[in-house]
This record gives structure tokens, sequence and C-alpha cells, in this order.
């Protein structure tokens, strides 16, 4: 169950489940949704008063939050509602459940500014102001309740998407002008949504819990997107023979380190060694240390007297710079035949380079498998794209869509929400991480542990998506311990990381009984 719905999918669904059930059932499941779920969280809620807050918006989100009044309003719980709507334009269904509230004389707020609901003490907010319908920055007015919610200390269960948020893009619709609940709690519904999981949607969705409404299942297609998680690279996840050998788990040679900028690849190749590379070589764009004091068992050499043969995961990129002398390595890593990781300083290089950018893009073996991996952050990703980072970070799924299709290229687009996409227009949202990953360093690290798996053999696709989800799951598992989110370095990631990857594949794998048990006969 972890399947991603754009808008319009969700749209598809519910039209073809309308079409075979009464009007006004799927609001009537939404909205008892809604309420059994808001009696769950007043069961936890400390609050004295039981009073709950419904902010009813104008279209069905606002329809199902009347139905949920009703519904608790009849297991005797006080409401009252704030109607945000033009009764005059509402839709059918939340027409239907306007007048129901009416006629069970729910209690409404006549004022509709936040003056009309301070002094109260709620022990719950239901947000119905806008699902999936809002498509443009809600109005001042609306704004200034969002404010007064997003300021109350009580649990926010927001219906189906945090209001003000695009539940495509997981961006504030509006940006500046725009202003979306903070909800504590997202029940959403019929399938879950990419902006719930990427940009602002992590903030602002709080826990998400999916009710599908009993739709039938003929009336769902396949989807190209999906919440990234081990049963995904599973079939990759194997034990080490007993019989193997260093050369068994492959090499990884990083390639970066201009001159002053060697941390940047010694982070990349001492993940790459704790995620399990067999050997590990840095290759120095300019003359860099000898060794690493503290990993001697990597290896140092000059990336001009190093061959990028076809058996090697690269990683290329670290601390690279931009001269010509880097150009000219990196143009020789993209005629290789070698598994690649593309970050950093070789992504400016390839945006501001068209010869590059074809070499990327014709970097296909044969039989058309995809051979490449780019781990961008907004900003390398603006600068590929030829844009704005504010634009990459408005839709960051299809800035990483588009990125995978120019370059050909497996693009794992960095930060809340890490989104991953496939050249053939697939797509996976990370749900692993935390702010403790915005730090210098962390993205090397990030492409070290990806050459590592392409070292093991894993094909790129696992690769990616096994990278980007322990590398977010070290990163909990930091702050879950109490070291973070607030000053962890990008060096006390990788030995996590090397803890949850060998924690992972034990959960995967199937051990056999060690003895095998015997029954007695009983004479
Ligand atoms: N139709 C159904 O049977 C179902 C609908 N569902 C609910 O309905 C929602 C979608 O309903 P709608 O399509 O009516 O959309 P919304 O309820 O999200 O809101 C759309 C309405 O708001 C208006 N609007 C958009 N942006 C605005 C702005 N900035 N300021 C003021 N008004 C603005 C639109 O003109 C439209 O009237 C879902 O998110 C879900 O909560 C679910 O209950 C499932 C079943
Ligand atoms: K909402």
């Amino acid at each position: 169950m972890s399947a991603l719905y754009s808008v319009a999918e969700i749209r598809e669904v519910e039209q073809k489940a309308l079409s075979g059930l009464q009007p006004y059932t799927l609001m009537q499941r939404a909205g008892s949704a809604v309420a059994e779920y808001a009696q769950e969280l007043l069961c936890s809620a400390t609050e004295s008063s039981p009073s709950v807050l419904i902010l009813a918006g104008p279209g069905n989100n606002g329809g199902d939050a009347l139905e949920a009044a009703c519904l608790l309003e009849e297991a005797g719980i006080e409401v009252a509602v704030q109607l945000h709507a033009d009764e005059s334009k509402q839709p059918e269904d939340a027409r239907r459940a306007l007048a129901r509230a009416r006629e069970a004389e729910i209690q409404f707020i006549d004022d509709l500014t936040p003056a009309g609901l301070r002094g109260q003490s709620w022990a719950l907010v239901i947000d119905g102001l806008f699902g999936i319908g809002l498509s443009r920055a809600p109005t001042s007015k609306l704004r200034a309740i969002i404010d007064y919610v997003n300021g109350l200390r009580c649990p926010v269960l927001s219906i189906d998407v945090p209001s003000g948020l695009n539940a495509d893009s997981g961006s504030i619709v509006g940006a500046a002008d725009g202003a979306a609940v903070n909800a504590s709690h997202t029940i959403t519904f019929i399938g879950d949504k990419p902006g719930l999981h990427t940009c602002d949607g992590k903030d602002h969705s709080g826990h998400i819990t999916l009710r599908p409404l009993d739709i039938d299942h003929g009336c769902y297609k396949p989807t190209r997107a999906f919440l990234n998680g081990p049963q995904y690279f599973a079939a990759s996840l194997k034990p080490r023979a007993n019989n193997s050998h260093k050369g068994s788990y492959g090499d990884v040679i990083v390639v970066g380190g201009a001159r002053g900028m060697a941390g940047a690849p010694v982070l990349a190749a001492r993940t790459a060694a704790f995620g399990g590379a067999g050997r590990v070589y840095l290759a120095f764009v300019d003359d860099g240390p000898a060794y690493d004091g503290e990993h001697p068992e990597l290896m140092f050499r000059v990336a001009d007297r190093v061959e990028f043969g076809p058996g090697a995961a690269l990683v290329v990129g670290p601390g690279m710079g931009t001269s010509r002398h880097a150009y000219d390595i990196l143009s020789r890593a993209l005629d290789s035949e070698a598994d690649i990781v593309v970050d950093a300083d070789a992504l400016n290089l390839i945006s501001a380079e068209p010869t590059l950018q074809h070499k990327l893009h014709d970097r296909n073996r044969a039989g058309g498998e995809v051979v490449s991996i780019i781990t961008p952050h907004p900003l390398e990703a603006a600068r590929l794209l030829d844009t704005t980072t504010q634009q990459v970070q408005n839709d960051r799924p299809q800035a990483a869509r588009l990125l995978a299709r120019h370059f050909n290229a497996i693009t794992v687009l960095k930060g809340a929400g890490t989104v991953i996409a496939f050249p053939d227009g697939e797509m996976a949202i990370n749900p692993t991480g935390n702010p403790a990953l915005s730090t210098a360093g962390t993205g090397d690290v990030l492409s070290g542990l990806c050459g590592a798996l392409l070292a093991q053999g894993w094909p790129t696709r696992a690769a990616a998506l096994a990278a980007t989800w322990i590398h977010g799951a070290a990163a909990d598992r930091l702050v879950a311990e109490g070291l973070g989110p607030v000053g962890l370095t990008a060096s006390e990631f990788i030995p996590a990381i090397r803890a949850v990857f060998n924690n992972i594949i034990r959960d995967h794998v199937h051990h056999r009984p060690s003895h095998v048990a015997h029954h007695r006969t009983h004479a």
C-alpha cells in the first residue's frame, strides 16, 4: 500500500467509484472516517474542554467536514463550525452535508474572522477548508484563519490534505502569498498523495493515515509513483557467502578532490567502504593527500593515471572543482562503460557544457539499461534545468522527472522528501530522513553509498532507492538516539549507515533453521 496518486489520478478513481454508487455515499464514508479518527484523537487529548472546531471550506472538502460535524454531534461531542463557503456555489454533495448540519442544529460561528474563534479552548481542530481542489492562494481572510490554527497547541486533523498545500508537489499554493495548515494528523482519502511526503508536505501533514473509502479495486489503475521502502530493493538484500573475498564486492573509484577540497571525496570514499565495497580508490583531480590516517584502507591515486574500466563503480564530482582539468576527467568518466554516480561539481560542469550533457544522455548500455545516477540538490537541479531553485522546489516531482528524462539518468533530487525519478517516468518519494541531514558533506556520503551498492553488483534502480532510504534511516536512527537533529556532522552518518544496512539485510534474509525439529513418537 505505498502507491502515490496524483490529483488527476485520484479524480479518475473518484469518478469511476461515483458512477457505481448512490450520490453522497463517498462523502458519508469520508465524513465517518474523519469522525471516527477525531474521536480516537479526542480520547488521547488532555484538554478538559471537549469542544471541536470544524473549519469547512467551499468545496467537497468542506462537505466532508460538515458530515463529520454531524456525526460527532450525534456522538455527543460539542462541535462548532466556521463555514467559509458561498452557499449558492457549493457542489451538490457539500450542499447536502450543509443541509444535514443545519437540520441537526449544529452551532455555526457567525464571525468568520479569527476573532470569532478566540477565547475558546479547542480540544481538536478539524481542517476541511480545502482538499485537492485548491487552485490559488487562499484569500487574506482565510490566511488569517490558517495562521490562527497554526498558533494553537491542540491537535489539528486535516481532511485529505492540509489546506493550502498542493497535493501533487508538496509546495504551498501561491508560495509567499499562500499559507497552509500545520496539521498534527492528516487523514487522506482514496490514495496516498506525493505532496504529503515532499517539500513543505513533510512539515505540514503530521502523521498521515490513508482511508481508501472502500472503493472497489477495479476503479484503480496502476500508478507510476510510490513511497520508497525496503520492499522495492529487497531482491538485492542478500547475505554474504562465506566463500568470498574483496573482489566479490567490487571496486569504487571516487573521482574528485581539486586542490583544497579533499574532504568531500574522503567522505564519499569512507562511506563506500562502510557501505560494503570490496576496495575503494580516490582519484584526485589535483595532487591530493597521500592517505587517510583514520582509514588507511582507502587507496589514493592521481585521476590522470586511473583507468575507468567497466568493472568499477565511479562516483564523480565530490570536491571536483570546475577547472578545465576536471572537465577532461569527467568527460573521460562519462565515456567509460562503468556504472556512474554523478554528483556536486560534476553536475555543475555538465550544466554548463552541452557536450557533457550529450555524453551523459547517451550512456546507455546495450539493452538499454540505465547506467547513470545523478544526485543533485535543488540548486544543482536548477542549474541543470536552466531555471531557479524556487521553480525546482515549487514542483520537486516534476523537476526530478524532467531531469531523469532529459539526461537519461536515475535522478535523486535531494531535500525534504527526496524524489527519485527514473527515465521511464516512474517516481519514488523517500520517507526517511530528517533535518539532521541539512549539513555539509551529507551529499558526499549519499553518493559514496550509491557507489558502494553499484560496486556490489546492485542494479542502478535498486541502488538509488536503497542508498536514499538507508541514508535517511541512518539520520532517523541517530535522532532517535538523541544525537540530533542539531549538530550532527556528515562523518557521524557513516557508521550509522553501516548499522542500518546490516540490519535491513538481516531482516530480509530468510535464515534456514539451524536444526531440524524431531517429533517424539509415543509408544
Ligand atoms: N466528490 C466526492 O464524492 C468526494 C470528495 N472528497 C473530498 O472532496 C475534496 C475535493 O473537493 P473539491 O473538488 O470540491 O475541492 P476542494 O474542497 O478542495 O475545494 C475546491 C473549492 O474551492 C474553491 N477554491 C479553490 N481555491 C480557492 C481559494 N484559494 N480561495 C477560495 N476558494 C477556492 C474552488 O473554486 C472550489 O469551489 C477532496 O479533497 C476530499 O476531501 C472525498 O470526500 C471523497 C469523495
Ligand atoms: K483540508
